[in-house]
Formats: structure tokens, sequence, C-alpha cells
């Protein structure tokens, strides 16, 4: 399973291709990883993916009444270029979203409700937050046109060995403030009043990560980003994505769950020593290992998440020990109950998206109608007097008498428990991209931002940094003012 090149002791370029490669985890991450490596290193390399429980990990659907829906992510940014490119070049199709009616309770009343007259939400949105609205959309544009950098960089095959670098290259000293500060004193800070961030920004937060304004300004801007208008997902489910990527980077499927990576030396006839990585992972039929070349992770390594243990390493590979968010998805098909949010008349309840703010008595973060992952060609808005499935995002598992006082009739309830990403504390110091010489960390990007798209970039970015280390092409990686360098390029 060894290939000619591999060691640098021997004092040999490493000028063959690797003989194997393995990535741990066929999420969005893996999967598009093994397309990207595949791209890099060619179709002689075998390419193993492990995975523990299902293609897709945290993009998976659950069926409710014959049909399915989005329980993991579920929407993606128009300008999310990755995802839009696996769509395009795996004949997968587009799923825009429902339009949708929002309302902001703070527990005790409504701080906004939208209507259908557009008109009627500017002028009421002006009333109350004056122009702090259209400045966030600004806001968030610019960090949007900052953000998009990477598709141009890593088209010019340009990578990066730490997230902090990868964000500097894009967004200069202000994207390393975000990381560093939270979203509110980042906002404070840009004019933005602490009315508009407490009604509007953070039930952003909680409905998009489960929690309030004190993460990082990065993860902020993008959760914000996340409101936008535009948003799609994949007819059939964003996880046809993942197994799409699988299929047509021709790696091999290995399901079992990976207990532990250990560093080997196999000494050569030439007289050197070829390093390789032994994979142990338990399957149905036992455990077994193999040898590697280059191993991608492509899971969360934080506390409690993949259990892989780094065996023999020198310097050691640390655990991670910050934590995940954990986020309870529950779908129920039902009547809502009005009159819990304070509405009397049910026929006028026309909203079919509750945000909530940050008021600890709340059970929920939201509560939203949701559609089917096959579009049925229906895009009528229905009043939320009718019965329908919702999807309700908190915290903890919703107990029977929550139910009851949010539905006035319910069956079939589902429910999905995920520890869903990150909890973001800023000062956030990200885990490195690169744990030792060619074993390479794709998640280490979800400490600035969980998102599928900041998965797929890392993973393009492993990709490159993988090759460019393999063939000692080390001026792609890191390089100060590239902005500047590509322009001058053109
Ligand atoms: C409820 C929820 C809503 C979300 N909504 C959105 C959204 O709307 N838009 C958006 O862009 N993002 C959203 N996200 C975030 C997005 O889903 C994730 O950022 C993204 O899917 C992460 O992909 P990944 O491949 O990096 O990790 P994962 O999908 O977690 O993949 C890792 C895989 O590794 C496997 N694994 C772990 N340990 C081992 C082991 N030891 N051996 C073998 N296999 C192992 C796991 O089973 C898993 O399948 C949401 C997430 C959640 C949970
Ligand atoms: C990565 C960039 C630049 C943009 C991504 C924007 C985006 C789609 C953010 C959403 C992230 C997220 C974790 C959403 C979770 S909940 C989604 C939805 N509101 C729902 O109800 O399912």
């Amino acid at each position: 399973s060894t290939s000619k090149a591999g060691s640098k002791e021997d004092g040999e370029k490493l000028r063959y291709p690797p003989s194997k490669i393995a990535i741990i985890g066929a999420g969005i991450g893996g999967t598009s990883a093994a397309f990207f490596l595949r791209q890099k290193f060619g179709r002689d390399v075998l390419i193993d993916i492990f995975e523990r429980g299902e293609v897709g990990g945290r993009l998976a659907t659950v069926n409710l009444e014959g049909l399915e829906y989005e329980a993991g992510g579920s929407v993606i940014h128009p300008l999310n270029l990755h995802m839009k490119n696996f769509v395009k070049d795996l004949g997968l199709s587009v799923r825009s979203r429902q339009a949708s009616l929002t309302g902001i309770y703070n527990g005790e009343e409504f701080v906004f409700e939208e209507s259908e007259w557009f008109i009627f939400n500017i002028i009421k949105l002006i009333w109350r937050y004056g122009f702090n609205f259209l400045r966030m959309y600004m806001w968030v544009e610019d960090l949007m046109d900052k953000f998009m950098r990477i598709y141009r960089y890593q088209s010019f095959e340009y990578s990066f060995s730490t997230v902090e670098s990868l964000l500097h290259a894009l967004g200069g000293n202000d994207f390393m403030h975000k990381l560093n500060c939270s979203i509110n004193e980042t906002m404070q800070k840009a004019g933005f009043s602490q009315k508009f961030i407490n009604e509007i920004v953070i039930p952003a937060m909680r409905v998009n990560y489960g929690q309030s304004a004190k993460v990082n300004g990065f993860v902020g801007a993008v959760s914000l980003a996340g409101t936008d208008p535009g948003l799609w997902a994949v007819e059939g489910g964003n996880k046809l994505v993942c197994f799409g990527l699988l299929y047509s980077s021709k790696a091999q499927l290995i399901l079992g769950t990976v207990t532990s990576i250990k560093e080997k030396s196999r000494p050569q006839r030439t007289g050197g020593i070829l390093k390789l990585y032994e994979v142990s992972y338990q399957t149905a039929a036992g455990t077994l290992s193999n040898l590697y070349d280059i191993i991608i992770i492509a899971t969360p390594l934080d506390h409690g998440m993949s259990n892989i243990s780094f065996l023999g390493f020198n310097p050691p590979i640390v655990a991670f020990q910050k934590h995940f968010q954990q986020t309870v998805a529950t779908f129920i098909y039902g009547h809502i109950n009005a009159s819990f949010f304070g509405c009397q008349e049910h026929s006028d309840f026309s909203l079919s998206e509750i945000l909530t703010t940050g008021n600890s008595k709340l059970f929920l973060n939201s509560i939203g109608a949701v559609s089917p992952v096959k579009s049925i060609n229906d895009h009528t808005l229905k009043p939320a007097s009718t019965a329908c499935i919702w999807k309700v995002f908190s915290p903890e598992s919703l107990t029977e008498e929550q139910l009851e006082m949010l539905f006035t009739s319910y069956h079939a309830v589902i429910e999905r428990k995920w520890l869903a990403y990150p909890q973001y504390n800023p000062p956030e110091k990200c885990p490195p991209i690169i744990l030792h010489d060619r074993i390479y960390y794709i998640n280490a990007i979800e400490r600035a931002a969980s998102a599928m798209e900041m998965s797929a970039i890392a993973a393009k970015n492993v990709a490159l940094l993988s090759h460019h280390h393999w063939y000692d092409k080390l001026d792609r990686i890191d390089q100060e003012d590239l902005n500047e360098k590509l322009k001058s390029e053109l």
C-alpha cells in the first residue's frame, strides 16, 4: 500500500503521487475533500473515506407523515459558490426557499411582525430601528465581498496553513477583530443600536447557532448573511451533494468508527525510512487497520465529538477541550397555538416563522413552518391557522407540556438532537489545520464559523495544502497581500 515517495528523510523529493489517502468523516467536509483531492492528485491515488454514521453527517433528513424534511444544515447562501458548483456539476437542482412571514417574539409580545406588504414592512422597520436595517444589509454585503476573495485565491491554487491566515488574507485585521470580539461588541462599535442588536441580531444568532450575541463577530456576520434574501437548498435534500461527491470522486466508503491514528516507520530497501500512518477502525467485522500516506480529518475533534486517539506522536497531538452546542430540532404536524404568542384571534395569525429574543423564560429559539425536501408545486403562503409541519429549534428536548402549550392540536412528533456547532466564545483561537506532517484538520475552520460552505472551503484548502506539501510547492502557501498580488496578475 505504500508509494515510492513518502519520506522526506530519504533525501528524495516527493515526486510520485501518494498511494493512499484516508479521510475521516463523510459529511460535506469529507466528501468535498475527496472530490478536490481527486482533482489534485489524479486518478491513481486510492482514497478511503471512513464514516461511523450516515453519509451527509450534519446534512440529514427526517421522515414525517411520509415526506422528508431537512433536520440539519438546511439553507445555503446564493453566494456560496462551492455549494452552487457542486449542485451544477453533479446534475442536481436547486429548491428555492418558500416565502415566509417572520415575527420576533420577546416572551410577552411581538416586537416586530412582517406583513405581506413590502412598503409597510420598510416603514415599520425605519420607524422602530431607523436606518440600522439598511446599514446591516450593507455591512453584511461588504463582508460577503471580502469573503468571496477565497474563490479567486483557490482558483489560483493558493492555500493557508492556519484559519487565521486564511481569514487575514480575506479581510485583513478587520476579520481578525471579528474573531476576537463578540458580535455584540463588533456591531456596537460599528454604530448599531442596542435595541436593534437585541431585537434583530440576537434572534438571528438564536435560530442559526442556538446562542446569544456573545458569539464571535465573524460567525455572527455569517449568521446575519443567513437571513439574506435568495437562500436556497438542494432539491431532494442537501445530503445528496455528499452522495454525489462521494460517487464522482471514486473514493471507497468504509463504514466504521476510526478509533486511533498512529505514526509508523518502515525501513525501505533503499536504506531510508518511510513514514506512514496507521488508521485503526471498528466495523461489524471487528477491529481493522490500514496504512496511509496522508490523513484528512473531516469531523470535529472537540470534546466528546469523534473520540479519535493520536498515538505515539512527537510532538503529541493533544485533545481539543472545547465544547459543542446542543440544538434540538423537533418536527411537529399540528395547529400552532396563536394565544401562546399573545394573539387572541387565531384567524389573524399569519406568521410562518417566529424568532425569539434572549428572554431566559423562553424554552424555544425559533419555530417555523417547513416544506419537504422534494418540491410540491404549491408556492402559496399558507395561513398559520392551517395544520402544517413546524420545526422548533430549542436547547433541550420539548416536553409534552411545552408541546401542548405551543399547539392547539398536534400529532406526529419527531426529534433530532444535535451536537450542532461550536460554542462560540471570543477571543477565538482556532485549532491548527496542520496537526502533524501530512495530517490535516478540515473542521479547524468551524471555530471561526460553522456552515456547509465553510467546510467546503476548508476541504479545498486542505486538498491544495496537502498537494503543495507533497510536491514541495511552498510558494502557494500563506502568501501575504494576495488580493493586491492577484490584481496585478490580471
Ligand atoms: C441543526 C443544524 C442546522 C444547520 N443549519 C445550517 C444551514 O442552514 N446552513 C449551513 O450552511 N449550515 C448549517 N449547519 C451547519 C452545517 O450543517 C455544518 O457546518 C456542516 O454540515 C458540517 O459538515 P462537516 O462535514 O464538516 O461535519 P459533519 O457533517 O459533522 O461530518 C463529520 C462526519 O464524521 C463522522 N465521524 C465522526 N467521528 C468519526 C469517527 N471516529 N470515525 C468515523 N466517522 C466519524 C460523523 O458521523 C459525520 O458523518 C447546521 C447544523 C445543524 C446541526
Ligand atoms: C458561509 C457564508 C459566507 C454564508 C452562509 C450563510 C448561511 C447560510 C448561514 C446559516 C448558518 C446556519 C448554521 C443556519 C442554521 S438554521 C437555518 C434555518 N434558519 C433553519 O431554520 O433551518
